[in-house]
């Protein structure tokens, strides 16, 4: 491996592994009693032997169904908790060593948490990050007009955190987390909930802010498009396992390689209709309700499929569209396929 190569890495994670230990409490009164006296102990292993790189100014994405270990790992990187075993090293430290110079630059972001203070408006939260991490008042003052800019949300700095909505409150989380501008950033499912435009938005705004400043970026996420849009790579976790870790782009060649045409028929679905779609042999679809039909293909074949589509039913058609199939289809497919 070249000089070059070695430095571009910016997170390193080797045999990674966390047990979380925890006691069972019996429900009611007599159960917290005998809880005294006696307590079942359990260990849960949220993360098994995963090892891993990320290369300077790349976005990862860690994708797998609840209780993979994606936000456990994330946890452990930014220092939040401790490994049980394994190393792991984030810009040249230990995460959890939590040293200042370490923690100024960084950020985890939380989706679903916040690190706003919530009776205050986010404007008193930013002034109290810029004297956490000592940020020059210049540069404070040109960052926070820009992103404030960037997220549009210049006339809700000075409202009370707990009155905003959801959206507007994330796109304070960001820039509260951002204002120091870390070079690596931890984000935990960062669009849950948001509709579709402040999820546009919010993405947009982190592929800018990735490429005007070179940062890395792991995130998690459920929501397929935050993945397809943002990452260039993704690493699967199953039960605590790396099942799966490639670039984006092969990822997608290996794995997302259907599409689903949906149909939504003026009329219910005829028997004709039926014959004229299964003229087609290969034509892959099923019915959902009276009038939808889901045609499933390959990525290659979506265009060809389309045109035969309009060609034979285009009078019955009433709307068409075109989805990326479901992520956790996708993931249990992966899963399938490596059991
Ligand atoms: N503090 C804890 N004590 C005991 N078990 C825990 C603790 N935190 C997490 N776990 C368990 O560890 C496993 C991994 O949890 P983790 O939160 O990392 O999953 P995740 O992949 O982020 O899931 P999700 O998609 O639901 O957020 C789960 O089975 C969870 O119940």
């Amino acid at each position: 491996m070249s000089v070059q190569a070695v430095s571009d890495v910016v997170i390193r994670v080797e045999n990674l592994t966390k047990e979380y230990s925890y006691y069972t409490k019996e429900q009611g009164l007599s159960g917290s009693i005998h809880n005294i006296f006696y307590r079942k102990k359990l260990t849960k292993c949220a993360v098994k032997n995963i090892s891993f790189e990320v290369k300077k100014g790349s976005i990862v994405g860690f994708v797998g169904l609840n209780g993979a270990g994606k936000t456990t790992t994330l946890k452990i990187l930014s220092g939040l908790i401790k490994e049980t075993s394994g190393k792991t090293e984030v810009l040249g430290y230990y995460p959890f060593h939590k040293k200042k110079d370490f923690l100024k630059r960084i950020s985890m972001i939380m989706g679903n948490k916040s690190q706003l203070w919530w009776d205050l408006p986010a404007i008193d939260s930013f002034y109290l990050n810029k004297a956490i991490y000592e940020i020059d008042e210049n540069l404070f003052k040109s960052r926070l007009d820009n992103m404030v800019v960037l997220l549009g949300v210049k006339d809700l700095l000075n409202i009370q955190v707990r009155r905003l909505s959801l959206g507007e409150r994330m796109k304070m989380e960001l820039i509260a987390a951002l204002l120091h501008y870390p070079e690596v950033i931890f984000l935990d499912e960062p669009t849950i909930g948001l509709d579709v435009i402040t999820q546009y938005n919010i993405r947009n705004f982190l592929k800018d802010y990735v490429e005007k400043n070179k940062a890395t970026i792991i995130l998690t996420s459920h929501n397929f498009n935050d993945i397809v849009s943002l990452c260039d790579s993704i690493i699967l976790l199953n039960h605590g396992e790396i099942i799966y870790s490639n670039k984006f782009s092969s990822f997608q060649r290996d794995v997302f390689i259907t599409k689903d045409i949906i149909l939504k028929m003026k009329k219910p679905i005829t028997k004709e209709i039926k014959l004229r779609l299964s003229e087609e042999n290969n034509l892959k679809y099923v019915t959902e309700g009276e009038n939808l039909i889901r045609v499933t293909c390959s990525n290659e074949c979506s265009i060809d499929v389309v045109a035969y589509l309009v060609r034979n039913v285009l009078d019955e058609i009433q709307d068409l569209s075109i989805e990326n199939p479901n992520m956790d289809d996708v993931i249990r497919s992966i899963y399938q396929r490596e059991a």
